[in-house]
């Protein structure tokens, strides 16, 4: 069966940021992705991954303007000295919490430009970061993300994300495939991991229900089928990855509602016995 890495950015919201830990930890989790790590010092994280027996999978370099709208910085022309500085950060907190991989996220094409006209910025951006990346053993994830949720995203399709990869041409430069958003902007999901896992440009996989992002057993996704196709291709191409569980838990933040509404994973687990 795949392996399951809680998101502490929606998961648990019943607790403060950091009281997830412990809350992942005791419904069986073995390991933790989340949005941002910035409004924490690198040694309390580690401390609470140490203090409950998790590793840190991945997390976001910072996005820019975030409370102002903006959702990543790597397509500007223009912000690429910024772009370098936080990612600078995030590979610092990489290290402290020996986490394998950084998200970057693409950012918002401006008003009036031509998604076309990004692409040697983002390009050029990218390639500098996984290089640096590469230096302390770091994969940099590049996600497709749907318009609903994010309108003017640049990155919204899998094969614009592996074409990309390709033009960057990094061996530590990988997609995120959230699929949820490839449901949402393309569908035929289970094609698209079979084009895509055994390329070995896949770093990531995260996961929640559609239309709603609620639980991946709500709505019209089938994961159990799903995750039989990712089980199947990564045994056939040795992929040993995560699956981060990026949803909103559909009771909100009342007690135990994540805990409640892990039934799903219950079921997947003992499904494989
Ligand atoms: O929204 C998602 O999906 C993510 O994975 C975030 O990292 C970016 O908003
Ligand atoms: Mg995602």
């Amino acid at each position: 069966m795949p392996r399951f890495a809680a998101n502490l950015s929606m998961l648990y919201p019943e607790h403060a940021f950091l009281d997830r830990f412990e809350a992942a930890a005791r419904d069986g989790f073995q390991a933790v992705e989340y949005l941002f790590p910035y409004e924490h010092e690198p040694r309390e994280l580690a401390a609470r991954l140490r203090a409950n027996g998790l590793q840190q999978v991945l997390f976001n370099a910072p996005p820019g303007d975030w409370n102002g709208g903006e959702r990543g910085m790597a397509c500007l022309p223009g912000r690429e000295q910024e772009f370098r500085e936080a990612f600078a950060q995030a590979l610092r907190y990489a290290q402290a919490l020996s986490c394998p991989r950084v998200h970057v996220m693409a950012g918002l094409v401006p008003d009036g430009v031509e998604r076309a006209e990004l692409r040697p910025t983002y390009v050029a951006n990218v390639r500098w970061a996984a290089r640096e990346a590469a230096r302390q053993g770091v994969d940099v994830l590049l996600e497709p993300i749907n318009t609903r949720d994010i309108p003017r995203f640049f990155l919204n399709r899998q094969d614009h994300a592996h074409e990309l990869v390709g033009e960057i041409g990094e061996p530590n430069a990988k997609v995120q495939m959230d699929l949820y958003h490839c449901q949402i902007v393309e569908g035929d999901v289970a094609m698209k991991i079979r084009q895509y896992l055994p390329t070995g440009r896949v770093g990531h996989f995260q996961i929640a229900g559609v239309p709603l992002r609620h639980e991946p057993d709500h709505g019209e996704l089938n994961y159990t089928y799903l995750f039989s196709v990712i089980d199947e291709v990564s045994q056939a191409c040795g992929w040993d990855g995560w699956i981060g569980c990026e949803y909103r838990p559909a009771r909100g933040a009342e007690p135990g509602g994540t805990s409640a509404g892990l039934e799903w994973l219950r079921q997947a687990k003992a499904g494989t016995r």
